[in-house]
Order: C-alpha cells, then sequence, then structure tokens
C-alpha cells in the first residue's frame, strides 16, 4: 500500500491550508499573500460552474468530479475568509481533531528536571559506595546532595540529588556482605541520566501553525504544561434528514424504511472535523424545510434526500426561495449524481445529499469532505492510487466511486455498491475513484480513505 498521509513541503494545497489559518484572526501573524489577488473572490466562476440562474426543472450542466471538489474548496475558503472566526482555546479533552492555530511552544523544560531513566542507585564517585538508608522516589520532595562514595535508591522518574555522577541499574549493582555497593558493569559518567532540558527547553517550538492534534499531540501538550491549545475552531454542522418515509426505529413495515442517515452522518461529520450542532428530521414540506433552513445558524446545513425532480424533492425550490447560490448542481459522479452545494450567505452553505445512503456518501465525501476540511484548516490528504484486483464496469461519461477493501498490494472491489446500499461501504477501507469508461483489473486507481482506515484521519472520531 502506498504510504499517504498529508503533504509536505510548498504546493498549491499548503499554500491553501495556511491562508485559512492565517485568516483565523489573531493566529499566529503569518503574513500571506491576499487570496483575493489569486482571483479566488465569490464571484469567481469557473466553465463548468453552473449558471446560478439554472432553476429546477431546467437543464443543467453537471460538474465534473474533480472541479466539484475544487468548487467545495474553494467555497470553504471564501466562507473562512469572509467568517474570520477567532481562534479557540480548546481544553485537551476536547481537542482532538482540531488544528493548531498558535504553535505549540514548550512551556517548560522538558525534562523539567535532570531525572533517572532508570530504578537503581544514584552514585557518587567510584565504587564502592555507602547506600544510604532512604531512597529517591518519583514526585518526592528534593534529595539532598550525595557525597564522595555515597549512593541511594532511585526510582525511574526520581529527581537526581545533586553531585550525582551517573545511575546504576539495579541489575548492573551488587552489595557485599558490609552492604557496600559494587557495579558489575563499567560506570560512565552521566549514564542513565536525564538531564533538565533533553528534549525541549521552555520556548522551544515543539509543534507548528497547522498541525493537526492528535492522541499523540494531546499527550506532548499536557507534557509540556497546557491545560488548553489554541486551534482553528470546528465548523458548525446541522444535518436535516428529510423523508416522511423514514423510521428512526425498529423494522421496516408498509412501504416505511429506516433512516440509515441520521445515525451515520453526525460521526461521520466529526471526524471531518466539525461539530453536529442538531439532526433534525424534517417532513416531505416545503414550509418546513424553508423553516428549518432559514432559522439554521449552522456554518454548513446538510440535507438528505429531495435533491431529484420529484413531486416531495423541496431542496431545489426551497434554495431559489431564499436566493441561495447553486455553486454545484449535479456532479458527473455514480452514485450521488443529483448532489448540490449552494451558498446561503457568505458564510453559511448547503450541501445537499442525495437521500439513496451510498449516494449520501459519494455527496458526502466529494462536497462536505473538501469544505469541511478546508473550513478547519486541514491539510489535504496525500492522493494515492493502488492497482485494482478486479476489473470495474465504469459509468460512459461519469466517475464512479466504488467501495474496496485494501489486501496486500491490491484494492478489491466489493460487490453490494448500488446507490442504495451500505452493505459494501461498511465492510470498505476506502473508495475507489473509477474513472468514466471502467477500469481494468491491475490499473493504478486513485482511493479516497475512509476515516476508519489506518494512515487516514480515524483519530478525530470524537
Ligand atoms: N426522474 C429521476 N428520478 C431520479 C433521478 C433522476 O435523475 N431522475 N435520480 C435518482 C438518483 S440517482 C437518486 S440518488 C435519487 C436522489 O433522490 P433524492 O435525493 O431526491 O432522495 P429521495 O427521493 O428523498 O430518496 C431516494 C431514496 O433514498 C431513500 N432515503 C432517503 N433518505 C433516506 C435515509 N435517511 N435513510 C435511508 N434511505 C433514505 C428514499 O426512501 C428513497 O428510496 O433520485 C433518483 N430518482
Ligand atoms: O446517483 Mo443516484 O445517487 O445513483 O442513486
Amino acid at each position: 500500500m502506498t504510504p499517504h498521509g498529508a503533504r509536505a513541503g510548498e504546493d498549491a494545497e499548503d499554500l491553501d491550508v495556511e491562508e485559512v489559518l492565517a485568516l483565523v484572526r489573531n493566529s499566529n501573524g503569518n503574513h500571506l499573500p491576499d487570496p483575493a489577488a489569486r482571483g479566488e473572490t465569490d464571484s469567481a466562476r469557473t466553465p463548468h460552474q453552473p449558471d446560478p440562474a439554472a432553476r429546477p426543472g431546467t437543464r443543467h450542466r453537471a460538474t465534473p468530479w474533480p472541479e466539484a471538489r475544487a468548487l467545495a474548496e474553494r467555497a470553504g475558503r471564501n466562507a473562512t475568509r469572509a467568517a474570520r472566526r477567532d481562534p479557540v482555546s480548546a481544553p485537551l479533552d476536547t481537542a482532538l481533531g482540531l488544528t493548531l492555530a498558535a504553535p505549540l511552544d514548550a512551556l517548560t523544560d522538558l525534562p523539567s528536571f535532570d531525572t533517572s531513566a532508570m530504578d537503581g542507585w544514584a552514585v557518587c564517585g567510584p565504587a564502592p559506595w555507602h547506600v544510604r538508608d532512604e531512597g529517591v522516589l518519583a514526585g518526592h520532595a528534593a534529595p539532598a546532595p550525595l557525597t564522595d562514595g555515597e549512593a541511594v535508591r532511585i526510582a525511574t522518574g526520581a529527581r537526581i540529588p545533586p553531585d550525582t555522577s551517573a545511575v546504576l541499574r539495579s541489575e548492573h549493582g551488587r552489595t557485599d556482605d558490609k552492604g557496600r555497593l559494587y557495579a558489575t558493569r563499567d560506570v560512565v559518567p552521566g549514564q542513565d541520566i536525564r538531564p533538565r532540558g533533553q528534549e525541549c527547553r521552555t520556548g522551544d517550538q515543539l509543534l507548528a501553525v497547522g498541525t493537526l492534534v492528535t492522541p499523540a499531540v494531546l499527550g506532548l501538550a499536557a507534557a509540556a504544561g497546557y491545560d488548553t491549545v489554541t486551534a482553528v475552531p470546528r465548523a458548525r454542522a446541522e444535518v436535516l434528514v428529510l423523508g416522511d418515509e423514514l423510521l428512526t426505529q425498529g423494522l421496516p413495515h408498509d412501504g416505511l424504511i429506516r433512516d440509515a442517515l441520521g445515525p451515520m452522518l453526525p460521526p461521520w461529520l466529526r471526524a471531518l472535523g466539525a461539530e453536529v450542532t442538531a439532526v433534525r428530521r424534517v417532513r416531505d414540506d416545503a414550509e418546513a424545510l424553508h423553516e428549518a433552513i432559514t432559522t439554521s445558524d449552522a456554518d454548513v446545513i446538510l440535507t438528505t434526500g429531495g435533491t431529484a425532480a420529484g413531486p416531495v424533492d423541496h431542496v431545489h425550490p426551497t434554495l431559489s426561495r431564499i436566493g441561495a447560490e447553486l455553486l454545484v448542481d449535479g456532479v458527473k459522479v455514480r452514485p450521488g449524481h443529483p448532489m448540490l452545494l449552494a451558498r446561503i450567505t457568505e458564510t453559511q452553505h448547503l450541501v445537499g445529499l442525495p437521500g439513496n445512503p451510498l449516494a449520501a456518501v459519494s455527496g458526502l465525501l466529494t462536497l462536505a469532505e473538501p469544505l469541511l476540511r478546508i473550513l478547519a484548516a486541514r491539510p489535504a490528504p496525500e492522493p494515492y492510487t493502488m492497482p485494482l484486483r478486479d476489473a470495474v464496469h465504469g459509468h460512459p461519461h461519469d466517475t464512479r466511486l466504488v467501495p474496496v477493501v485494501l489486501r496486500g498490494d491490491e484494492a478489491v472491489p466489493l460487490h453490494y455498491n448500488g446507490p442504495a446500499m451500505l452493505r459494501g461501504i461498511a465492510a470498505a477501507d476506502a473508495l475507489a475513484v473509477v474513472p468514466p469508461g471502467g477500469a481494468r483489473p491491475g490499473q493504478d486507481t486513485e482511493l479516497l480513505d475512509l476515516p476508519w482506515a489506518s494512515g487516514g484521519i480515524g483519530v478525530c472520531f470524537t
């Protein structure tokens, strides 16, 4: 499997992340070029961007899949620029998955005192040594200085007495019948002493702005004296689940089915760096949807269902009614082609996910992931490819996203990959990006990691 992870180096994606960080007000004073100078104003439109005047029922041109993702990133940059959200001071137990908005500078030397690396004796001068009665344990009061020929029992992590020349490990010392201590190995001055400041000095930069807060970062921050970290705030996401046919418990019956997206989307959105403020179920009613959207203060609203042109598909008419701008209205991808991205205000966007559950996953990864990644100031994952074990039929014109498991050096396509099915994705490690026309066995194919796949962003389930 090709290694993958956050991109390093000064490529275009890195600049995007730094730009977002710089736009978080009061961050550490990065000076970056004005993004507007790069032509990325809200009105900048690519040739494939749909005409915002397009209305439901009118034919419009679906956006190619890579461009749809780029447009979602751009929406994220524009929203970040407009909102200029303040960095937050996040207690460590809430900070997993955030991005540092200030460098993590050591608040203390580490170790903060000379410490024993081993259980044994602190010794002074050459053997033999007379061993003090009282030993030194971790966390105890400062021990008295040693004198030449003296030793004291010491535990790993305990403070080294002044004038100690070395630590002798317990397995490398023996005492004679008079209680004198000898070494069974040469004693090198300084051995097994971790000197104060070995890892860092107060003020040293431990981690740069833009670092993703992982469990290891939380540990380092705590060790370095932090109770909170300064981070880019999470985007607030609200999920509106549409559909009168949906049940929240029990077995499907009488044409009613279980809502699969209400349980699936919130943890997935958190893994993408968002705070989920609410999951609301909205009946198939234009007024109810209008009310739900216009009263939401989320940065990103995600709707499920109602994107097509059925009798109760109210998403397009509602967006039209509130004057939202359709940035993406249909994507050349299967499943999920009716997905959409709309700008409600400068700082509020709506991602319309199709109702078919795998189509909703496709919309999540195509439109919500890039938007939320930019709002979270996370770097783009390093693209990677693997050969497919089996042929995958392609759509003649559209990209296909197909669940795969990774086995050895190959990606194995899974069978249950229909738009209404979750059986494949639930067993999958990744989604293969199958180009129009399909892929042959052995063809190198781009993969999108799922948040729970190793090496992905799974640490960010909170
Ligand atoms: N005339 C056309 N009809 C449809 C087209 C089309 O191009 N022309 N596209 C099809 C495709 S592709 C998709 S995908 C769906 C998208 O439909 P909507 O986004 O409007 O979603 P709904 O009609 O509300 O639901 C579709 C399907 O998914 C089920 N559903 C909805 N929500 C959930 C949920 N939370 N959990 C589980 N299942 C859900 C719903 O019951 C329907 O079976 O449109 C096609 N039609
Ligand atoms: O594209 Mo629909 O999303 O196939 O089911």
